[in-house]
C-alpha cells in the first residue's frame, strides 16, 4: 500500500498555474527527494502533500483521504522552509520544549540528536548567537525527535558545510534503514544524487519522476 498518493493535484492562484497535475505515488521506506531550480514548487509540493495548502485533485495518506483542516493522519516530522526555533532558549532546550508535544521522547534521544548535529549539549548558547550552519541543523534535529514514520526535509542542505552535508546524508540513511520514510526538497544536486532512492524532477509546477 502506498504512503502517500496524489491524484492529479493541481494548485492555481489568481489564474497562474503553481501546480499542474501532480501524480505520484511514494511508499513506506522510501527517500523521494524532488529536485528543481528555485521557484519550480517544491515547496509546493510538500507544502500540499501536508495539507497546509487547498489543492484540486485527491491527496491520500495512508490510504486515508486528506481534508483541509484535518489532523495530518500519521506522525510526521517536518521542516518547511526556515527551521521554526526559539530564540531566546539553548538548542535543547527547543528541542525539550518540542518533546513535550510528542509522544515517548525521552532525554537521551535529545542528546543522541545534539551529537549527531554536532550542537551544544551544556552551556547557555542561545538560538539567536547560532549560526546559520547551526540553527540549520537545530531545524533538522527538531524533525527527526520523536522517530516520526515520515520525515519531510526541505532544502536541509542549506547553510550546511561539506563534511555536515555527508553525516547527514549518512544519518538519512541510517534512519532510512529503520523504516524511516523521508520526502525532501532540494536544489543541491551532489546531495540529491547521493541521497535518494526515489527522484522527482519538479519543472515549472509539474513533477517527473526521474
Ligand atoms: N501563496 C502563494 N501565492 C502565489 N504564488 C505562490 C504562493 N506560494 C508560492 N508561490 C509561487 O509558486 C512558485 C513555486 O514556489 P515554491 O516555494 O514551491 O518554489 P521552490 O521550488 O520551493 O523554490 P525555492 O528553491 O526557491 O525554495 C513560485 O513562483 C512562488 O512565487
Amino acid at each position: 500500500m502506498s504512503l502517500i498518493e496524489l491524484t492529479h493535484v493541481s494548485k492555481k492562484v489568481k489564474g497562474q498555474v503553481l501546480l499542474e497535475d501532480v501524480n505520484l505515488t511514494i511508499s513506506s521506506g522510501e527517500i523521494a527527494v524532488f529536485e528543481g531550480i528555485n521557484g519550480s514548487g517544491k515547496t509546493l509540493v510538500l507544502k500540499a502533500i501536508l495539507g497546509l495548502i487547498r489543492t484540486s485533485g485527491q491527496i491520500k495518506i495512508n490510504d486515508q483521504q486528506l481534508k483541509a483542516g484535518d489532523a495530518f493522519p500519521i506522525q510526521a516530522g517536518i521542516m518547511i522552509e526556515n527551521p521554526s526555533v526559539l530564540e531566546e532558549f539553548t538548542g535543547k532546550r527547543n528541542l525539550e520544549l518540542l518533546a513535550k508535544l510528542l509522544p515517548s521522547v525521552d532525554n537521551a534521544q535529545i542528546e543522541q540528536l545534539l551529537t549527531q548535529f554536532e550542537l551544544p549539549i551544556d552551556g547557555h548558547k542561545r538560538v539567536k548567537k547560532f549560526s546559520l550552519g547551526m540553527r540549520q541543523k537545530l531545524g533538522i534535529a527538531q524533525a527527526m525527535l520523536g522517530n516520526s514514520e515520515l520525515i519531510i526535509l526541505d532544502e536541509p542542505t542549506n547553510a550546511l558545510d561539506a563534511e555536515s552535508i555527508d553525516r547527514l546524508i549518512a544519518y538519512i540513511h541510517e534512519l532510512n534503514k529503520q523504516g524511516t520514510t523521508f520526502l525532501i526538497a532540494s536544489h543541491d544536486r551532489e546531495f540529491v544524487t547521493k541521497v535518494a532512492n526515489r527522484q522527482f524532477l519538479v519543472k515549472a509546477g509539474h513533477v517527473y519522476e526521474n
